[in-house]
């Protein structure tokens, strides 16, 4: 089968056909975040703030995947997240993002219903397990909490300065399978709310094949701002099958038995 992708061909609906969790799995990823009602998120009093360490990259490769464009630091990299409704120390893998090819969708997330126009994920792995010591390892792992995203909700507004650098470079990896390294050091901090107080967190899988069901979802309710020439900028880089990568978002999956903790009333 050609291999996965966001098109009619190879998207999330033939996704089972490789891998059955995409149809099997009781705690699938991403799902809708609902704020009101029977299922809604409830309000844990004891979820505190996360705490990430994100000294600036100075070496890093910026990759346009096929699927997505992500930012991917050398091995060196001393990035940490710990905190929220973590109890191990997490170690930064990469970053990459999801978006529409219009502002009324492009997150996988969505919250009551609502598509944000994109959304930022920052990937770590436990880097304190006795099972296993590095990302992939970390995925093949089936420890429940292996992994732990960070997603930020994009939304159009002002231009965001600080991912400038990244918007800016999306035209240089245009085409799937290039890749450019990154020109300088990349301040990540500096992109995220100063707080990292309120968000949703639940146990969720990849959103993409192998889909597996070993991350610790942390969603904040504060969306991140970019401008419509960033957002336009994201549109214009390319599947490899020439066509811009449009909606490379996967549909929200069934909650299941599972319950969402909001660390905000
Ligand atoms: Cl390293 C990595 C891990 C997962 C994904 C896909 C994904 N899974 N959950 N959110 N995004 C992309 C790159
Ligand atoms: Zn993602």
């Amino acid at each position: 089968m050609a291999p996965w992708g966001y098109s009619k061909e190879n998207g999330p609906a033939t996704w089972h056909k490789d891998c059955p969790i995409a149809n099997t799995g009781v705690r699938q990823s991403p799902i809708d975040l609902i704020t009101t009602g029977q299922t809604c998120a409830k309000y844990d009093s004891n979820l505190k703030p996360v705490i990430v360490s994100y000294p600036a990259f100075s070496e890093a490769t910026f990759l346009n995947n096929g699927h997505s464009v992500q930012f991917q630091p050398s091995a060196g990299n001393l990035s940490e997240l710990s905190g929220g409704p973590l109890t191990k120390k997490y170690k930064f893998e990469q970053f990459h993002f999801h978006w529409g090819n219009n502002d009324s969708e492009g997150s996988e997330h969505r919250v009551n219903g609502k598509m944000y126009p994109a959304e930022l994920h920052l990937v770590h792995w436990n880097s304190e397990s006795p099972n296993f010591s590095s990302f992939q390892e970390a995925v093949g792992s089936n420890d429940p909490h292996a992994l732990c995203v960070l997603g930020f909700f994009l939304k159009v507004g002002a231009e965001n300065a600080s991912l400038k650098p990244i918007t800016d470079l999306l035209s240089k990896v245009k085409n799937a399978g290039s890749s450019v390294s990154f020109p300088g050091k990349f301040d990540l901090k500096a992109v995220l709310p100063e707080t990292l107080t309120d968000y949703y967190t639940y146990d969720g899988s990849l959103t993409t094949p192998p889909l597996a069901e070993c991350v610790k979802w942390i969603v904040f309710k504060e969306p991140i701002e970019v401008s419509t020439a960033q957002m336009e900028a994201f549109r214009a880089v390319d599947d490899g099958h020439g066509k811009p990568i449009t909606g490379n978002y996967r549909p929200p999956c069934p909650l299941h038995t599972r319950t969402v903790a909001a660390s905000f009333k």
